[in-house]
């Protein structure tokens, strides 16, 4: 689905990502996590063709970046981020908001096909907020906006969906049905990879859990494997405990450790 080998990118005097190799495989959902600036969103935006590495490789479902046209590529990527979220215009109808994604576009200028205006109203029911479709973007609270945002990037039914911190600023209401709403993605056939900071936002669906720090790789491959306390510490420099409580990893921070 999606491998990158020997991935660095340099800025100025920065290496931002050192020798980074990921192999993301069909039937795998993966988490990106490491601390604030460890390099997790330029990974993303590498895998979406907006950021190049300085050096390394980049394969995503069987394209070569450099090589092929990223934006056919993109079409099969769903994307999901706050400044994404930032571009949508508040004012226009939640329906119309999710029917752009089938096109790319951030606004629609144009007659929106009926097929595609019975898509978005389709998904969105299917998400719980169908009463909500002919409201303005801007009166739906943090969490449904969120929802929106999904629904928006499954219009275009990819193949891989890409998701940067969705859950940041939501509540824990918001963000167990925001969780729920990405356990019910099992069911399509969709590639996940999600970053986040908060590793009980780790629902039972993902599989696999890349750890990074300081823009190297200190662990990838099977959740049990990575998320063990001896190899967080390793990124996190702080004494914790886990606990796996529902198919879930619940973190506790030991007292006197900074
Ligand atoms: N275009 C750029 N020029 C210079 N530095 C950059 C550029 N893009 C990112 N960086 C730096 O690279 C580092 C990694 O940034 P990145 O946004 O990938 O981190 P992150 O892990 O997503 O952080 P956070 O969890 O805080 O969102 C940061 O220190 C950032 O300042």
């Amino acid at each position: 689905m999606i491998s990158m080998q020997h991935i660095k990118l340099r800025r100025e005097e920065r290496q931002i990502l050192d020798d980074v190799s990921l192999d993301m495989r069909e039937g795998q959902h993966w988490v990106i996590l490491g601390r604030n600036g460890s390099g997790k969103t330029t990974l993303l935006e590498m895998m979406t063709g907006y950021m190049f590495p300085s050096s390394g490789v980049i394969d995503v479902m069987g394209n070569r970046y450099g090589e092929c046209d990223i934006r056919e590529v993109r079409t099969k990527i769903g994307y999901i981020s706050q400044s994404l979220m930032e571009k949508l215009t508040l004012r226009d109808p939640v329906w119309e908001v999710v029917a752009t994604g089938a096109y790319g576009f951030l606004r629609f200028y144009q007659e929106i096909p009926t097929d595609v205006q019975e898509k978005a109203r389709g998904i969105i029911q299917d998400m719980n907020l169908g009463h909500m479709a002919d409201q303005p973007l801007g009166t739906l609270s943090q969490g449904e906006r969120k929802k929106i945002m999904l629904a928006r990037a499954l219009m275009a039914d990819p193949q891989l969906l890409i998701l940067d911190e969705p859950c940041a600023g939501l509540d824990l209401y918001e963000r167990e049905k925001f969780l729920d709403q990405i356990e019910y993605l099992k069911n399509r056939n969709i590639s996940l990879v999600y970053v986040t900071h908060h590793l009980e936002e780790i629902v039972p669906l993902f599989t696999h859990v890349a750890l990074i720090h300081e823009g190297k790789l200190i662990a990838a491959g099977e959740k049990q494997d990575v998320l063990t306390p001896e190899i967080l510490k390793q990124a996190y420099e702080v004494p914790l405990t886990l606990e796996w409580v529902d198919g879930r990893p619940w973190i506790r921070v030991r007292a006197g450790g900074l």
